[in-house]
């Protein structure tokens, strides 16, 4: 569970005191989630989730948090922060920038089909095309610059092996800055893991109910969002292919926007470039984690994106489905 920052009771009552949600009747941590803290609370009227950011200031969360704002207006199933009674969204709870959002119902499938696939996979395109509308998205935060930087960090955490594959990804991706500047770009969620979509229903045929968690939402290569999932969503731990799962993404996401030749081309190294980020951004969460001592906190472990970022790296070129 991670829970990095405590709020008690009369601290969490004060603040559900300001929204028109009646009495708080009950909060506790929720188990899940990485970065921020995340509590369920329930009041006479609702039930909700509220979220304390613990590495974003109140700028941050203002940008990021505009296009699920967009979105959830535009009628997709995204949770978007409640005003309080003065129409005020962002708030400050225990130091930390926090929003109150609808809890939607849903769970992130144990076993993940075909069928879910396909679904994010389409999903995934009509927020794309969706978000053109929006102008503005800023850089991603984890983007190129900070990939270096943690490169030249990270010597002291890594093994020599380790520190020798991933220099020689960096300079690989570095050398090839020029094919991701060329693919379309817009809008991207930036972290589309199993455990940020809900669904929900019977098994066999559940619908997806959510797509959760915004906040690494940004500026980026379309396909790169694409890659994300498909390292998640549709591979083992060692990065081997699911075929079924993977042709099921890719075709969920070509019924709404259709890959361009380049985009294909393309491909295995933005999947690499994916494995990579989640590598670095692990590694920096396990030091994060050391540091801070929190004792309720959900650990992902790097080496897993470290075995696929071999993975893609055995591929020069990779079907892509019809
Ligand atoms: N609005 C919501 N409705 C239902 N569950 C939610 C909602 N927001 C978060 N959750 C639950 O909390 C978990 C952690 O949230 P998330 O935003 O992914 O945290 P983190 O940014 O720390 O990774 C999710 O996996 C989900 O189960
Ligand atoms: N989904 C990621 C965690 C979120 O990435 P971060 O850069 O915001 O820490 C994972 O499973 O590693």
């Amino acid at each position: 569970m991670s829970v990095y920052t405590c709020v008690d009771q009369s601290r969490m009552a004060q603040h559900v005191a300001l929204f028109d949600l009646g009495k708080l009747e009950s909060f506790s941590g929720i188990e899940g989630g990485v970065e921020n803290t995340n509590y369920r609370v329930r009041t006479e009227h609702q039930s909700l989730v509220l979220t304390l950011f613990e590495h974003h200031n109140q700028h941050d969360v203002q940008e990021f948090v505009r296009l699920a704002r967009f979105l959830s207006e535009e009628g997709f199933r995204v949770p978007a922060p409640i005003s309080d009674r003065s129409g005020e969204w962002l708030h400050e709870v225990a130091g930390k920038p926090a929003i109150l959002c609808p809890f939607i119902e849903g769970n992130h499938p144990d076993i993940i089909t075909a069928r879910h696939c396909w679904q994010v996979g389409s999903t995934l395109a009509e927020l794309h095309l969706a978000s053109r509308k929006l102008p503005g998205a800023s850089a991603n935060p984890r983007g190129f610059e900070w990939w270096k930087q943690m490169y030249s960090s990270l010597a002291e955490d890594l093994d020599r092996t380790d520190y020798a594959l991933l220099s020689s990804e960096m300079n690989w991706q570095l050398k090839h800055r020029l094919q991701w500047r060329l693919l379309p770009q817009g809008w991207i969620h930036g972290d589309l893991f199993r455990d940020n979509v809900l669904f929900s229903g019977p098994a066999g045929s559940q619908q997806l109910s959510a797509i959760l968690d915004w906040y690494n939402a940004c500026k980026g290569v379309w396909i790169y969002d694409l890659a994300v999932v498909a390292n998640d969503w549709c591979c083992n731990e060692q990065g081997e292919w699911d075929d079924t799962l993977y042709d099921a993404l890719l075709a969920g996401y070509q019924r709404v926007r259709r890959l361009s030749g380049y985009e294909q081309q393309q491909w295995p190294l933005i999947l690499r470039g994916a494995a990579l980020r989640f590598w670095l951004s692990r590694l920096a969460t396990r030091r994060y984690q050391q540091a801070s001592g929190s004792s309720l906190v959900l650990s992902k472990d790097p080496d897993e994106y470290r075995n696929k970022l071999i993975h893609r790296r055995g591929y020069e070129s990779l079907r892509i489905m019809a």
